[in-house]
C-alpha cells in the first residue's frame, strides 16, 4: 500500500472508534481481519497514523479548525512526518487509493493556524475537562506534562533477576537496538517507534519465553522497586491485576518470603499464572477470595495499593482512553481508591509499610487520597520520600517530583517514563 492507502484506512478506522465508541487496538484487529491483504508494515504504518492522531487530535483539529477522522489523520500525519499541506498533496498524487487530498481552503486555513500560536490547551493535547486537573496538579508546567503524554511511547523491558541479567537480555535482543534504561535498575529500553515503523515483537523471543525479561513501562519498574520489598518479607499484593508489581518484587525479594497477590476481580488475575511460571517466581501466591485474607489481618509486612485509577499516566500507549474518560469516573476511581485504601491497610502490622500507587497524573487520585488517608489514620505517617528517593536512585533528585511527605510522582515529562505516583506510609 502506499501512503494514501494508508491514510484512508486510518480514517476508515478513526470513523469506526468515534462511530461505536469502542477501543482503538479491537477497531485495528477488526480492520486487519477484514482486510488481510494487508501486510504487517501497512498494518504497522495505519496503527502509526491511527494513534498519532488519537495522541494529537487537538493540535490536528486546530490546524485543520475540523474534527473530522480524516483532519485528525492528515493533521497528525503533518505533525509527525514535519510535511507541509503541498508535501503531502504531492505524496498522494496519482493514488487511487488515496482520500481526497489537501483543497486549497483547508491548506489556507492550515497556514492560518500555526501550532506555536494554539492555545495552551491544544498544546496540552488534553480533554478540555483535564485542563484545570493538569493546571492543580502540575502549576507552571502543564502544558509540558499533559503534552509530553502525546508522545509516542518506548518499549520498556524489566529483566528478571531470578533468571537473567541485563548483559544477557540486552545481548539477545542486540538486534533490536536495545539499551539500557536511564533510572531502572533492571531495565531495558527500546526508543519510540520512528516514522511508520514499529516496534519488534519481543514477545515472541526465545528470551522473553524464557522468562529472561517481562515487558514493563520503567515508571512501574520504579515504583516496585520504591516498595522496598525485600528478602524474607511477607507481602500483601492487595491489587495485583496482571501481577506486573508482584513479578518484580518477587524478583527483589530473591523468590523468598511470601507475596499474596490478590484481585477483586478474578478474570483480572488469570495472566498471573503463565507469567510467574515463565518468570520461575516461587514466592507469589494468587488469591482471589477475600475471606482467605481475612484471617492475616495486622499480620503483613508490607501492603502493596496498586490502585484502580483513570491511567491518565499511560495515555502515551492508550491515547484513546483520553477522550473516552469523564469526569464521573475520575469521581468513581476516587471513590474506588479511598474504599480500597482503608480496607487494603487493615493488612498491614505495626512497623509495616502501606505502599499507594497510581499510574495517574492527577492530585485528586494522588496527593489527595494520601492526604485524607493520614487524617483518617494517624496511626500511619509517610515516610521520608525524598530519603527512599536517593537510596535507590543517588544523585537522581532532579528528576521525580518529590514531596517528602505526600509522595513522588515520575512523569513522561519528567523522568521520560509512563506517569506514576508512589506514597509509602508506615504504621506505628
Ligand atoms: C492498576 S490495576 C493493577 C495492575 C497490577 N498491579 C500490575 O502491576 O499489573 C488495578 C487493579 O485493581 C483491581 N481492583 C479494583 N477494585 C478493587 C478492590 N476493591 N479490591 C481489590 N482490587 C481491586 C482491578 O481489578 C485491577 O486489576
Amino acid at each position: 500500500m502506499r501512503l494514501g492507502g494508508r491514510l484512508a484506512a486510518a480514517i476508515e478506522i478513526l470513523e469506526d472508534i468515534d462511530r461505536r465508541y469502542r477501543p482503538a487496538a479491537e477497531a485495528l484487529k477488526d480492520w486487519g481481519l477484514s482486510h488481510r491483504f494487508a501486510g504487517s508494515k501497512d498494518r504497522a504504518a495505519i496503527g502509526n497514523i491511527v494513534y498519532d492522531a488519537l495522541r494529537r487530535k487537538r493540535s490536528a483539529a486546530w490546524i485543520f479548525q475540523d474534527e473530522s477522522p480524516r483532519a485528525l489523520a492528515f493533521g497528525a500525519f503533518l505533525i509527525e512526518a514535519g510535511f507541509d499541506a503541498e508535501m503531502l498533496n504531492a505524496a498522494l498524487a496519482e493514488d487511487n487509493f488515496a482520500p481526497q487530498p489537501i483543497s486549497s481552503e483547508e491548506a489556507a486555513r492550515i497556514a492560518a493556524h500555526p501550532l506555536d500560536q494554539a492555545p495552551d490547551g491544544v498544546r496540552a493535547e488534553c480533554p478540555e475537562w483535564c485542563e484545570p486537573l493538569f493546571q492543580r496538579a502540575w502549576g507552571d508546567d502543564w502544558v509540558a506534562e499533559a503534552a509530553a503524554l502525546a508522545e509516542r511511547p518506548p518499549l520498556d523491558m524489566r529483566v528478571n533477576m531470578l533468571k537473567a541479567t541485563r548483559e544477557k537480555v540486552a545481548k539477545a535482543l542486540a538486534r533490536t537496538g536495545v539499551h539500557e534504561s536511564e533510572l531502572a535498575p533492571q531495565g531495558l529500553r527500546i526508543g519510540p517507534i520512528e516514522g511508520q515503523g514499529r516496534h519488534p515483537n519481543v514477545q515472541a523471543e526465545p528470551a522473553f519465553q524464557k522468562g529472561w525479561f517481562e515487558v514493563q513501562d520503567e515508571g512501574s519498574q520504579l515504583v516496585a522497586s520504591l516498595t522496598e520489598a525485600a528478602p524474607g518479607m511477607q507481602v500483601l499484593d492487595y491489587c495485583a491485576g496482571a501481577g506486573g508489581k508482584s513479578l518484580a518484587m518477587s524478583a527483589a525479594m530473591e523468590n523468598t518470603g511470601q507475596i499474596q497477590a490478590f484481585d477483586a476481580e478474578k478474570q483480572r488475575l488469570a495472566p498471573i499464572f503463565d507469567r510467574l511460571k515463565r518468570a520461575g517466581c516461587r514466592n507469589v501466591q494468587a488469591v482471589a477470595n477475600p475471606e482467605a485474607l481475612a484471617m492475616h489481618e495486622g499480620k503483613f509486612d508490607l501492603v502493596v495499593v496498586d490502585a484502580p485509577c483513570t491511567g491518565a499516566g499511560t495515555w502515551r500507549r492508550r491515547p484513546d482512553a483520553k477522550w473516552r474518560l469523564a469526569e464521573k469516573q475520575l469521581e468513581q476511581r476516587q471513590a474506588e481508591q479511598s474504599e480500597i485504601l482503608a480496607r487494603a491497610s487493615r493488612f498491614v502490622r505495626p512497623g509495616g509499610r502501606l505502599a499507594y500507587i497510581t499510574c495517574s497524573v492527577f492530585a485528586e487520585e494522588n496527593d489527595d487520597q494520601v492526604r485524607a488517608f493520614l487524617e483518617a489514620n494517624p496511626d500511619f505517617q509517610p515516610v521520608d520520600h525524598a530519603a527512599l528517593w536517593e537510596r535507590h536512585l543517588p544523585g537522581q533528585a532532579a528528576k521525580a517530583r518529590i514531596d517528602t511527605t505526600m509522595g513522588i510522582a515520575l512523569s513522561p515529562n519528567r523522568t521520560a517514563t509512563d506517569g506514576f505516583h508512589f506514597a509509602a506510609l508506615e504504621r506505628n
